[in-house]
């Protein structure tokens, strides 16, 4: 495939998943990680014009906080003493309310990301199901009077995930995913990560060429899926930034790599740490 095509695919994908959303499906993005998902839902999500509301699943993640939950009092007083022979206190006590993000983004019709939704327990993420198929949020245990609010038409959901052999995550339900259109990222190849690499450095390119082998070689002796863009392209921001030589004669050049890409002992041994470099 030629780079052009390459680039054709992702500006497709998110072509695709702009349609499904503006029909009222949300999408979903899953696959290995630093391979882009969650940049390409932010691009997504800013092409709708919408606000964009980010959230990150976690463990501690609660209906509370998506829903809204009780934060105390408010208390009012009116001092009425404007014939200063008469005064009249007026005193108002109520409970205050605040509303989570998932119920402002639900009501005022926001674009959500939903960045790794599976390390959010499967409980919590129920509170989605109604959301997406019968375009209602319940309010269920926050002694609101209302037993649900209804989603505004221009509510969208952008779901990111990585599979389940990632640690940290819950298995995601069959009923959520059954809602949504998932769209499988693959490990990146190299002519993708060399783009990603063009299009955020002013690198040369074969510069960027050689910092790919070198990221490359490192994970082929540390037995580590590639595939992802992260560490290559923290490498190439600090050379670029530092104007460095990339190049295996320049320690500069050799310490950047080193604290990036040499994580424990045992990673590589210090020849094998030479031999990135070789020719
Ligand atoms: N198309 C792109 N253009 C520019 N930078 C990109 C692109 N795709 C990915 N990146 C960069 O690569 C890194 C990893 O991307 P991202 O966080 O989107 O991956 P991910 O698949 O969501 O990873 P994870 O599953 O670990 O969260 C980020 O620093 C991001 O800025």
């Amino acid at each position: 495939m030629t780079t052009r095509r390459k680039e054709d695919y992702q500006e497709s994908l998110i072509k695709r998943s702009l349609r499904y959303l503006n029909t009222g499906f949300p999408v979903h993005f899953t696959g290995p990680p630093g391979v882009g998902k969650t940049t390409s839902a932010l691009q997504l999500a800013k092409k709708r014009n919408r606000p964009v509301i980010f959230m990150s699943g976690h463990e501690d993640l609660s209906t509370n906080d998506l829903i809204g939950s009780f934060s105390g009092y408010k208390r009012n007083k009116l001092d009425d003493n404007y014939i200063h022979t008469v005064r009249k206190v007026e005193e108002n006590v109520e409970e205050s309310w605040k509303k989570g993000r998932l119920y402002e983004a639900v009501e005022q019709g926001h674009t959500v990301i939903y960045d790794e939704f599976t390390r959010t327990s499967p409980a919590v993420n129920n509170l989605f199901l109604p959301v997406l198929e019968e375009r209602i949020l319940p309010l269920f245990g926050t002694k609101r009077t209302a037993s649900y609010i209804d989603v505004h038409p221009k509510f969208a959901m952008i779901f990111t995930s990585n599979p389940l052999e990632y640690s940290g995550v819950h298995p995601s339900q069959d009923a959520l995913r059954d809602r949504m259109i998932t769209m499988r990222f693959q490990l990146m190849e190299e002519e993708r990560k060399h783009q990603v690499l063009a299009s955020e450095t002013s690198l040369k390119d074969k510069d960027i060429s050689m910092i790919l082998s070198i990221v490359s070689r490192a994970e082929e002796k540390k037995n580590e899926q590639g595939g992802s863009v992260r560490l290559p392209l923290m490498i190439a921001k600090v050379a670029d930034r530092y104007q460095m030589k990339v190049s295996g004669d320049n320690p500069n050049f050799r310490e950047v790599c080193y604290d990036i890409l040499w994580h424990h002992e045992d990673d590589m041994s210090d020849e094998e740490f030479e031999e990135l470099f070789s020719k």
